[in-house]
């Protein structure tokens, strides 16, 4: 009896270890056939089992001889590009490598000229949807979609995103910026001209992102404490504007979003009903934020029908849920026969609006903010621009179409493109080769066949750090440092493109030259369909069809600079992002700066005995934590603090700084 289960074990265990083996020999023999610079590793990366426990090994593997492991164990770490940087490209001295495991063949790349040709060649270098499984468990939406059925949601999506809701926005990011500004003061703070040291910035600024979009987007009014809803609020959307949970409901709105974001990988990883059992409070917390999430959408979509069904039209603003459910249950759309959206699609869309819409934003608010404390310099060159455009006017007063070019155009547009460029919220673009052929790419004159289904990694946070596409000079921030592309300096955003370093001439020549791929049939190349990869995919996938740099600033080269991707699958909501960015900041640093706390320190009173010399010394302690800090961010969903990790500021009235004001700190 033994004899025979034991046979079947070792048959299993041995067909097991073949095909291991055979799968990595197999992928290794295809990435040297692709020409390029390759590494083998012994599992992917990307593997659910390496994921949850490569905190164990990667530690046990770096006591083993460092020749063993040097060569691949910084690919197998989770968010390496943004940790590490241009080392590992310089080490390999390449910007385009490939990875064999046995289980998949990955290609990542830094440079700008391979960047560009796979966002522009949507079909050739699709979308790796596969990895998009925590983003569609509402239901299939435009983020998560390809092919037919992309175009299909990006036509419905697509439709709220135009310069009329773009100046909603702006007139509501002014609004809500407001908000958490008399959040942070207080009548204590308009007394004493400062804030208590603010340890909530990354909480607050996602709740300013949340009220936005949730306003602009979806017709909910969303408060921030001491706030209540106006009399004449529609009923129906009062409950998600309530701080308090509704009858009916366990939690807040807000909190339901808030909360599901935050355990969106256990909501993922656990069904319903073993989350409802689990004696944890993280269980609890995400099984309790997904079923108040759903219930909430659910009476949101069920409202939004009826309205819709009673013949009314898409209120005023985006109204995204409504502009869904027209699609399906307008009258119109009854009329016509085209693919439409089921509920499911519709509840998914919504969600990843809200996602996308929120904590990208307010990531890029948080670390803008905390830049700029850590940046005396550039934060009153900020303030000098805010006062060129607005003096003293009062921010409801302000016009978007008098002032939003003006704005983008100033140091206000150089520092959020410069945050962006540093701590993009997404830091790698997933493509994938058309699983339907093998596609030659040509990369520094030479062309290399990419075999169908090879993983794609667009490094958009190494790209916007490598300095054969960006114009440098010696770093006068971090000593030793032989460029300053890891500083944060938004005055970069005046350089021209053959003014310093290497990057300008070679970049330009390299963005210009005119190169090709050639679509393939498996296994071979085939002659028939060469495409000019220069000519963009010219569809109109709708959204906003500018730059997303201000024609007035440095405008990189196409492909090295990518932090709402590029092409036909770029952000369709980076309009009203940037106008968010614009509006909140010119608000904010009109009245305020920002500073960081030193409370670890030194108490106020200890401050105030100081000389200049002494809080100068004292500032810079607080810079060089704040810079440490903003290195440990991490990846879920987009680039954060996690962990409770946090930079401490306070907000003071311009004029009653204690340290950003002196020239002395940069
Ligand atoms: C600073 C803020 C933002 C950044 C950095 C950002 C970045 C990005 C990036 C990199 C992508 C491509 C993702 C991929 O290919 O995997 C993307 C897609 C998308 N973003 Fe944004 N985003 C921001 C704000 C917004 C806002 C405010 C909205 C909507 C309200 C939005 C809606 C979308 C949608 C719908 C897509 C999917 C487009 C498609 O695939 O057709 N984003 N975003």
């Amino acid at each position: 009896m033994a004899f025979p289960v034991l046979a079947v074990l070792c048959a299993g265990l041995g067909l097991a270890i073949y095909k291991y083996i055979s799968g990595w020999r197999r992928n290794i023999a295809k990435a040297r056939k692709t020409g390029l610079v390759y590494i083998a590793v012994p599992i992917s990366p990307i593997s659910l089992l390496w994921q949850l426990t490569f905190k164990i090994w990667v530690p046990l593997i770096q006591l083993l001889p460092r020749s063993l492991w040097e060569g691949w164990l910084f690919v197998m770490i989770p968010e390496w590009g943004y940790k590490t940087g241009q080392t590992h490209f310089d080490r390999l001295g390449t910007e385009t490598f490939v990875l064999a495991s046995p289980t998949r063949l990955m290609l990542y790349t830094q440079s700008a000229e391979v960047i560009h040709r796979m966002t522009q060649r949507r079909e050739a270098f699709p979308k790796d949807v596969a990895l998009y499984g925590i983003l569609s468990m509402f239901g299939h939406n435009v983020l998560t979609t390809e092919g037919a059925v992309w175009r299909v949601h990006r036509k419905i999506t697509s439709a709220s995103f135009n310069e009329k809701n773009a100046a909603h926005t702006f007139a509501e990011a002014i609004s809500q910026t407001r908000g958490m500004l008399d959040t942070w003061f207080g009548p204590e703070g308009e007394r004493t001209g400062t804030t208590k040291t603010i340890r909530s910035l990354e909480h607050d600024t996602m709740t300013w992102a949340l009220n936005i979009i949730g306003y602009v987007g979806f017709g909910l009014r969303l408060l921030w404490p001491g706030q209540t809803l106006p009399k004449d609020i529609d009923p129906k959307l009062a409950k998600y504007g309530s701080l308090d949970a509704p009858p009916g409901y366990t939690m807040s709105f807000a909190a339901s979003v808030a909360l599901t974001l935050e355990r969106i990988v256990t909501i993922l990883l656990f069904p319903a009903t073993v989350l409802r059992v689990l004696p944890f409070k993280w269980a609890r917390e995400a099984y309790e934020a997904k079923v108040n999430y759903l219930k909430y959408m659910d009476e949101f979509l069920r409202d939004k029908i009826e309205e819709t069904q009673g013949g009314g039209a898409p209120r005023e603003g985006m109204d995204i849920m409504g502009q869904l459910v027209q699609s399906k249950y307008g009258h119109r759309a009854a009329k016509e026969n085209g693919p439409k959206l089921d509920d499911s699609e519709i509840v998914g869309n919504a969600f990843i609006m809200t996602v996308a819409g929120h904590e990208t934003t307010a990531n890029t608010l948080h670390f803008s903010l905390v830049e700029l404390a850590t940046n005396p310099g550039a934060q009153r060159r900020l303030q000098q621009d805010i006062d060129g455009l607005f003096g003293g006017a009062d921010p409801a007063t302000w016009d978007y179409e008098k002032h939003i070019n003006a704005l983008l155009a100033s140091h206000v547009g150089a520092c959020v493109n410069e945050t962006l460029r540093l701590v993009p919220p997404v830091t790698v673009v997933p493509k994938i080769v058309s699983p339907d052929a093998d596609q030659a790419i040509r990369i520094d004159g030479r062309t290399h066949v990419l075999p169908a289904g090879m993983s794609c990694s667009l490094m958009a946070v190494c790209a916007h750090r490598n300095p054969r596409w960006w114009p440098t000079r010696p770093s006068e921030r971090t000593p030793g440092a032989p460029t300053d592309l890891d500083d944060f300096l938004p005055e970069r955003w005046y350089r021209t493109r053959d003014e310093d370093g290497a990057a300008g001439g070679g970049a330009a020549a390299a963005a210009t030259a005119t190169t090709t791929t050639t679509t393939t049939t498996k296994g071979g190349v085939a002659a028939a369909a060469v495409v000019e990869e220069d000519i963009d995919d010219r569809a109109d996938y709708g959204g906003f069809q500018g730059s997303d740099v201000s024609a007035a600033l440095y405008r990189p080269v196409r492909g090295s600079y990518i932090p709402f991707s590029d092409g036909p699958r770029s952000c369709l909501g980076r309009r009203i992002a940037m106008v968010e960015m614009g509006a909140v900041l010119a608000v904010i640093f009109q009245r305020y700066s920002i500073e960081l706390a030193v409370d670890d320190w030194a108490s106020d009173e200890q401050v105030a005995a100081m000389g200049p010399a002494e809080r100068r010394a004292l500032y810079r302690r607080a810079q060089a934590r704040s810079t440490e800090t903003i290195r440990q961010a991490d990846s879920v969903l987009t680039l954060k603090l996690h962990g409770g990790r946090h930079v401490p500021v306070r907000l003071v009235k311009r004029g009653m700084e204690r340290f950003v004001s002196d020239p002395e700190l940069v």
